[in-house]
C-alpha cells in the first residue's frame, strides 16, 4: 500500500508595498542569494509533493511578476492582491473556489516575505494537521522575555512569557471554514492580521505547530541583512 501525499493548495500574498524595508522595490521583489526573494518562497512548495496548486496574489501594479520564470508554471494562478493582507488573502481563497478545489481541502497560506521556510517544518506541519478536526499554524514559543508598554513608553509589566508564542506561517485550514470565517471577520470590521484570528473569531482554537525561529518574515532592512549572512 503507497502512502500518497497529503494533497494540499497554497496562497500565497504577495502585494505587500514593503514599506519598513525602505527598498526601491518591494521585498518580495528583493535579491537573496542570486535570485528573488519570493522565488525562493515558492520554491518549498513547489518542491513538496501533493501540492494541487497555488496563488499568487499580487498588487494590480506588479511589475516584476512577469520576469520571473515561476510565473510560467503551470501549477501557479495569479489573483489580485487586495488593501490589507487579509483582504488578499480573500481574494486569494475565492480563486481556489474558482479553481474547482474543495470546501474540505487543506489549504497553507504563507507570506511571499518569508523565504526561508524549511521544507521539514512544512512536512511537520502537513503531518500534524492532516487529521486536525480546525488546522493550526507553524509558531515559535517566545524566548526573550516580554515587556507591556505603558503610554509613557516605560515597562508597565513583565508577563508570563511562558504562555506566549509567536506566530508564523504557513497557517493551515480547510478552504471553506477559512473563506466564510475571514469574510466574516472582515464584514465585521475585526481587524485580521492572520489566519488563525479569523478562525478563533469563528470560535475555533487553532493548534500550534513548534518550527524553526529562522523562518523570518522580512519586515526590515536587518532582516534579509541576516538571511544574506547565512
Ligand atoms: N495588502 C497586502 C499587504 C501585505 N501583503 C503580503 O502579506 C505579507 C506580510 O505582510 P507585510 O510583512 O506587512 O508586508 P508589507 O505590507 O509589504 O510590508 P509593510 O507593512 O512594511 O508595507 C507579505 O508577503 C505581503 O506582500 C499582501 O499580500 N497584501
Ligand atoms: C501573518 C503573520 O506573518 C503572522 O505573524 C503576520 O501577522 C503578518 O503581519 P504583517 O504586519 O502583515 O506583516
Amino acid at each position: 500500500m503507497t502512502d500518497h501525499p497529503l494533497s494540499f493548495w497554497v496562497v500565497i500574498p504577495a502585494a505587500g508595498v514593503g514599506s519598513r524595508m525602505r527598498a526601491d522595490r518591494p521585498k518580495q521583489y528583493l535579491p537573496l542569494n542570486g535570485r528573488c526573494l519570493i522565488e525562493h518562497t515558492l520554491d518549498c512548495f513547489l518542491d513538496q509533493p501533493g501540492l494541487s496548486g497555488l496563488v499568487v496574489c499580487l498588487s494590480p501594479d506588479d511589475e516584476w511578476w512577469p520576469e520571473l520564470a515561476c510565473a510560467c508554471d503551470p501549477r501557479i494562478t495569479r489573483a489580485d492582491g487586495g488593501r490589507e493582507r487579509a483582504d488578499s488573502v480573500l481574494n486569494g481563497l475565492q480563486a481556489l473556489t474558482a479553481l474547482g478545489a474543495g470546501e474540505q481541502d487543506w489549504v497553507l497560506v504563507h507570506d511571499a516575505a518569508r523565504p526561508n521556510l524549511a521544507q521539514s517544518d512544512l512536512q511537520t506541519l502537513l503531518a500534524t494537521l492532516q487529521h486536525d478536526p480546525i488546522g493550526g499554524l507553524l509558531a515559535v514559543p517566545v524566548r526573550d522575555t516580554l515587556k507591556l508598554a505603558g503610554p509613557d513608553g516605560r515597562v508597565s509589566s513583565t508577563p508570563d512569557r511562558s504562555l506566549f508564542w509567536q506566530a508564523y506561517t504557513p497557517q493551515m485550514f480547510r478552504l471553506g471554514a477559512l473563506r466564510t470565517a475571514l469574510s466574516d471577520a472582515l464584514a465585521a470590521g475585526v481587524a485580521i492580521t492572520d489566519e488563525a484570528s479569523a478562525m478563533e473569531w469563528a470560535g475555533q482554537a487553532p493548534r500550534l505547530v513548534e518550527g524553526r525561529a529562522d523562518n523570518i518574515k522580512v519586515t526590515r532592512p536587518e532582516d534579509l541583512e541576516f538571511l544574506r549572512r547565512r
